[in-house]
C-alpha cells in the first residue's frame, strides 16, 4: 500500500494470534524492542482471552522533551494518564533508525483488528522506514488513553424535542413594542420592515428602563437574546422624540446630520461593529434624517475623517480607532454625546482597552462640560450622559470598567417570569447560562484521533441536506485554522485527494465521480501548496456528500480586513451548507444566520468565551447544537463546567456524550452497514495516512503543519488558571497530538521558522506601537491586561492568574490574534 511502508495487518497470522512472531531485520536493539513489545502484547492478549484481570498501572515514566519557546518543560508523555493502562515507559521508535524492511519483515502489530477491539487497542506502536528523514508512524488505535467518564443514564437524546427557548421573543399579547413606549412609527417599521413582532425579555426590560430615565445601565442577558436592539431602540426612539420636539418648538427643522453626534457605540471587533451598524442602519430607515457611520480601522483614515466631517448623529466604533480620531480629527465633536454604549464590555476590558476607554470617557466629559459652560446645548437634549454596558457574561473586569464609566448603574436583566424560569439564585452576582433550548454534548477523543474524528463528525453532520445548514468550528489559533482549512478544502492533491475521499466514503459509482468532478471544477486555488491567505472559502471535497456541496470557510485575525469582511458576508449569504473554521474572532456578538451547529474543536480559553462561542447558535428562540471535543483524562473534568452552563442542570438534563469510535463509525461508514466491526478503523487509518502523506509531500505543507502544531500547543498553555486543572499542559501527549497535525516527527526536534506574527495585518508595526491607536508615536502606554480575580482569591492564585493572562496576551500577539481584536 503505502510508500511509507506502513503495514496494516488485518489478517490473523496463520500460526494463530497467540503464537509469538519471529523477528528479523533491523539492528539488535530494534529487534529486542519489537520482541518486548510483542511479548507484552502477547501476554495481555492471553490474559484477556483467558479472562485474567490485568491491573492497570496508573503512571508512566515520562520522557521529557523541550519544545522550544514553550517556556515550561513539557513532557511528551503526560503524567498520571492511563495510556493503554499497562505500558512501561515508552521510548519513541524512529523509522530512520531501522534498516529498510519489507512488509513481511515488520513484526510489531500496529493495527490489528481482532474480535476484541480492546486487544487491538493494546497492540504496540509501529514504525516504518521512509526515504530520508526520521519518522514515527504510530497506529491511530493503539496506546490511546482511556476515558474517565461514562455516558450518563439520563442524557438528553439528539432527537428529543428541544426545551422551551429562553431567548425568544415574548408571546403574550400584552408585550408589544408600543406598550414599552416605542412610537407607532418605529413599532410599525419593526414589524413591517424588520419582521419583529414582539420584544424579547431583555428588550422589554431595557427599553422601558432606558426610556424612563437617564441612569447608567448594565444590560445582561443570554447570547442571542436581542441585546443589540435592547440598547439601540431606546436611543433611536429618544432621538426621534428630540427631533419631533425641535420641530414643534421651531428650533430647527428637525435633527439632521449637522445637529451633532448624540450616541457612540463601542465594540471590541470590527466584525461586530459592522454588524451593529447594519442593525442600526435598518432601524434608521424609518428616520432617514438620522445619520450613522462606523470608524473601525481596516480602511483609510482619510475616508473615515471625510465621513465624520460630513456630520453624523450616531457612531459605531472600535475603541482604538475612536481614541485616535478624538485626538487627531478636529471635525469629530463629541460635546453632544448623551449615550455611550460599551457592547461586549467584558471583552473590551479583557483585551486591554481600558486605557482607550478611559481616554474616550475623559474626552467626552471634558467636551460636554465645555459645551454646557458655553450654554449652547440643544434644547430637549438630556442633561447627563447615559453609559450602557452590555454583555452576556459578567466578570470582575466589567465591574471595574463599570467603576470608571458607570455611575449608580441599574442592572437590567430579563424578568425570570418572562423567560419561563424561576428567579436565578445568584452566586456573587455572577450567574450566566447557555440558552435553554441549546443541545450540548461533548466528544471524548484521544489526541491521535482528533483530526480524523473532526472530519468524521462534520461529514456526519452534513450528510443529509438540511440537517445542518451552517456550522462553526472554533480552533484556538490562526495557524491551526489554516492547516485544517487546507485539509477540509480538499487540497489533498490528485490521487491522494481521491484516496482520502474514497477512504472516507467508500468506492464511487460513475455518477459519484461525475459529481466530484463538478465539485473539483469549483476549486479556485492551486493544488500544490497550502492555500494562500487570499482564499478563504471553497467547496470541501472531503465533507461534501454525493447529493450536495459543502463549502468550507476560514476566518482569523491574520487575514486582511477586507477579506475578513467579504468572507463573513459570503458565509452569511450562502444558502447552501457551509462550515466556518474560525478563531475566537467569531465568538463574540456575531449573529450569523442559520448556524445550527457549533463545534469547539479546541476548548475556549475561559468559560465566558465558551458561552459566547456556543451562543452563535440557538439564537432568538431557534434550535441549535453545540459539541466540544475533550481528550480522555483531565479534560473530561470540563464536563462540570458544561453542566454549569445549564439552568436546567438540577432537572436532570445532562450533557450528551459521544466517543471517537462512535463518531468514526457514523461519519466514515456511510453505507450504514459495516462489513465488519472494525471497518471504521480501517477507513480512519487510511484517511489519516493519506493526510500524512499529503503533508509530507510538500515542504510548505509540512511547515504549515508544524506551525499549526506549535501554535496550538502554545495556545493550550494559555487557558485561564482557574481551568488549568482541566487543560493541563503537562498532561498533553505531544507525540500523539502531533499525529493530529499529520506529523510523523518528534515534537522535540521540530523547528518552525517564521511562526506567525500577524501576517496579513495592514498595520505591520509592533503591537506596542499599534497600541497607540493607528498613527501612534513611541511606545504604548497600555496597561497590563487586568484580571478576572474572584473575590477572596489568594495572592498565589492571583499571581498565577496574572501569569496566565500575560501568557495569553503574549500568545495572542505571537499568533496574530492581537489584531483580531484591533489591539491597535
Ligand atoms: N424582538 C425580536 N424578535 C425576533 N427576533 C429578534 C428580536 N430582537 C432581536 N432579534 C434577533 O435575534 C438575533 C440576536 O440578536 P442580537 O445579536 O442582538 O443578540 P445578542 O443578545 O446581542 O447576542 P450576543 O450576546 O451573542 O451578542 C438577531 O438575529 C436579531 O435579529
Amino acid at each position: 500500500m503505502a510508500d511509507d511502508g506502513m503495514l496494516l495487518n488485518f489478517s490473523l497470522p496463520e500460526s494463530g494470534i497467540l503464537n509469538k512472531p519471529k523477528f528479523k531485520g533491523g539492528t539488535w536493539k530494534d529487534r529486542l524492542t519489537a520482541k518486548k513489545a510483542a511479548a507484552n502484547w502477547h501476554t495481555k492478549a492471553t490474559q484477556r482471552l483467558t479472562g485474567e484481570v490485568v491491573a492497570p498501572k496508573t503512571s508512566t515514566k515520562a520522557t521529557e522533551v523541550n519544545l522550544t519557546e514553550l517556556g515550561p518543560r513539557i513532557q511528551s508523555t503526560p503524567q498520571n494518564l492511563d495510556y493503554g493502562g499497562d505500558r512501561p515507559a515508552k521510548k519513541p521508535r524512529v523509522s530512520g533508525d531501522f534498516q529498510s524492511k519489507t512488509a513481511d519483515e515488520t513484526e510489531a502489530p500496529a493495527f490489528r483488528p481482532q474480535s476484541n477491539s480492546n486487544v487491538s487497542k493494546q497492540s504496540g506502536e509501529k514504525q516504518a522506514t521512509s526515504k530520508g528523514g526520521k519518522q514515527i508512524i504510530s497506529s491511530l488505535f493503539s496506546y490511546n488513553p482511556t476515558s474517565t467518564t461514562k455516558p450518563e443514564a439520563k442524557s438528553r437524546d439528539e432527537d428529543e424535542a428541544p426545551l422551551e427557548p429562553s431567548n425568544a421573543p415574548l408571546t403574550s399579547e400584552l408585550d408589544t413594542f408600543t406598550s414599552l413606549g416605542i412610537s407607532t412609527t418605529l413599532a410599525t417599521h419593526l414589524l413591517k420592515k424588520m419582521d419583529l413582532k414582539a420584544p424579547t425579555a431583555i428588550q422589554k426590560a431595557a427599553v422601558s428602563q432606558l426610556l424612563k430615565d437617564d441612569s447608567d445601565a448594565y444590560i445582561q442577558a443570554e447570547t442571542g437574546s436581542g441585546k443589540t436592539l435592547a440598547y439601540l431602540l431606546p436611543i433611536v426612539q429618544r432621538l426621534m422624540e428630540l427631533s419631533a420636539n425641535m420641530k414643534k418648538r421651531k428650533v430647527d427643522d428637525a435633527v439632521h446630520r449637522d445637529s451633532g453626534l448624540f450616541a457612540i457605540i463601542l465594540a471590541p471587533t470590527r466584525e461586530l461593529s459592522k454588524q451593529i451598524a447594519q442593525v442600526l442602519g435598518n432601524l434608521l430607515r424609518c428616520a432617514h434624517w438620522l445619520v450613522a457611520t462606523t470608524v473601525i480601522g481596516g480602511e483609510k483614515k482619510k475616508s473615515e475623517k471625510a465621513r465624520l466631517r460630513k456630520g453624523i448623529n450616531i457612531l459605531v466604533a472600535t475603541p482604538g480607532r475612536l481614541a485616535d480620531h478624538l485626538e487627531h480629527t478636529k471635525a469629530l465633536d463629541v460635546s453632544n454625546v448623551r449615550w455611550l454604549v460599551l457592547d461586549e464590555g467584558d471583552r473590551l476590558m479583557e483585551l486591554g482597552f481600558e486605557e482607550e476607554i478611559q481616554k474616550i470617557v475623559g474626552n467626552l466629559n471634558n467636551r460636554m462640560k465645555a459645551k454646557k459652560d458655553a450654554a449652547s446645548a440643544i434644547p430637549g437634549l438630556p442633561e447627563k450622559r447615559t453609559t450602557v454596558l452590555c454583555s452576556a457574561t459578567m466578570k470582575m473586569d466589567v465591574e471595574r470598567l463599570g467603576q470608571i464609566s458607570l455611575k449608580d448603574a441599574v442592572h437590567i436583566r430579563p424578568d425570570p417570569t418572562d423567560i419561563g424560569q424561576d428567579a436565578v439564585e445568584e452566586k456573587d452576582g455572577q450567574e450566566f447560562f447557555a440558552p435553554a433550548q441549546l443541545k450540548q454534548s461533548f466528544a471524548v477523543v484521544a489526541p491521535k484521533l482528533r483530526l480524523v474524528s473532526l472530519i468524521s463528525f462534520l461529514k456526519r453532520a452534513f450528510a443529509r441536506k438540511g440537517s445542518v445548514m451552517k456550522a462553526i468550528v472554533f480552533i484556538s489559533c490562526a495557524d491551526s485554522v489554516d492547516f485544517h482549512f487546507d485539509i477540509l478544502a480538499g487540497n489533498l492533491e490528485g490521487e491522494e485527494e481521491k484516496k482520502a475521499i474514497e477512504a472516507s466514503e467508500g468506492p464511487k459509482t460513475s455518477d459519484d465521480e461525475q459529481s466530484k468532478k463538478a465539485l473539483k471544477s469549483k476549486k479556485p486555488f492551486s493544488q500544490s501548496d497550502p492555500t494562500k491567505l487570499t482564499v478563504t472559502h471553497t467547496a470541501s471535497l472531503i465533507l461534501s456528500p454525493k447529493t450536495h456541496t459543502v463549502t468550507t470557510y476560514r476566518l482569523h485575525g491574520s487575514l486582511p480586513q477586507a477579506l475578513r469582511t467579504s468572507t463573513l458576508a459570503h458565509f452569511t449569504k450562502n444558502k447552501d451548507p457551509a462550515v466556518l473554521l474560525a478563531t475566537d474572532v467569531a465568538s463574540r456578538g456575531l449573529d450569523l444566520p442559520n448556524v445550527d451547529l457549533v463545534v469547539e474543536f479546541d476548548p475556549a480559553f475561559a468559560r465566558e468565551d465558551h458561552l459566547h462561542r456556543i451562543g452563535r447558535t440557538a439564537r432568538a428562540g431557534r434550535d441549535g447544537r453545540a459539541c466540544i471535543f475533550l481528550m480522555p483524562g483531565c479534560e473530561e473534568g470540563y464536563v462540570d463546567v458544561l453542566k454549569s452552563d445549564r439552568k436546567d442542570a438540577e432537572m436532570g438534563v445532562s450533557i450528551g456524550r459521544q466517543d471517537a469510535d462512535e463518531i468514526l463509525k457514523k461519519g466514515l461508514v456511510t453505507s450504514g452497514v459495516m462489513k465488519d466491526r472494525l471497518e471504521y478503523m480501517e477507513k480512519a487509518t487510511d484517511l489519516q495516512l493519506t493526510i500524512e502523506r499529503w503533508a509530507l509531500a510538500s515542504p510548505a505543507r509540512l511547515e504549515a503543519a508544524r506551525r499549526a502544531f506549535q501554535s496550538h500547543v502554545r495556545a493550550y498553555a494559555t487557558h485561564v488558571a482557574a481551568e488549568r486543572s482541566y487543560f493541563n499542559i503537562k498532561q498533553l501527549h505531544l507525540g500523539h497530538l502531533a499525529k493530529a497535525f499529520a506529523l510523523r516527527e518528534r515534537p522535540s526536534g521540530m523547528k518552525v521558522p517564521g511562526l506567525r506574527t500577524g501576517a496579513g495585518r495592514e498595520d505591520k508595526r509592533p503591537a506596542k506601537i499599534r497600541g497607540q491607536g493607528g498613527e501612534g508615536k513611541g511606545a504604548s502606554t497600555r496597561k497590563k491586561v487586568e484580571l478576572d480575580l474572584p473575590e477572596g482569591a489568594d495572592v498565589e492564585e492571583a499571581a498565577k492568574m496574572r501569569k496566565a493572562v500575560r501568557a495569553r496576551e503574549k500568545f495572542m500577539r505571537h499568533a496574530g490574534l492581537a489584531s483580531e481584536f484591533n489591539l491597535g
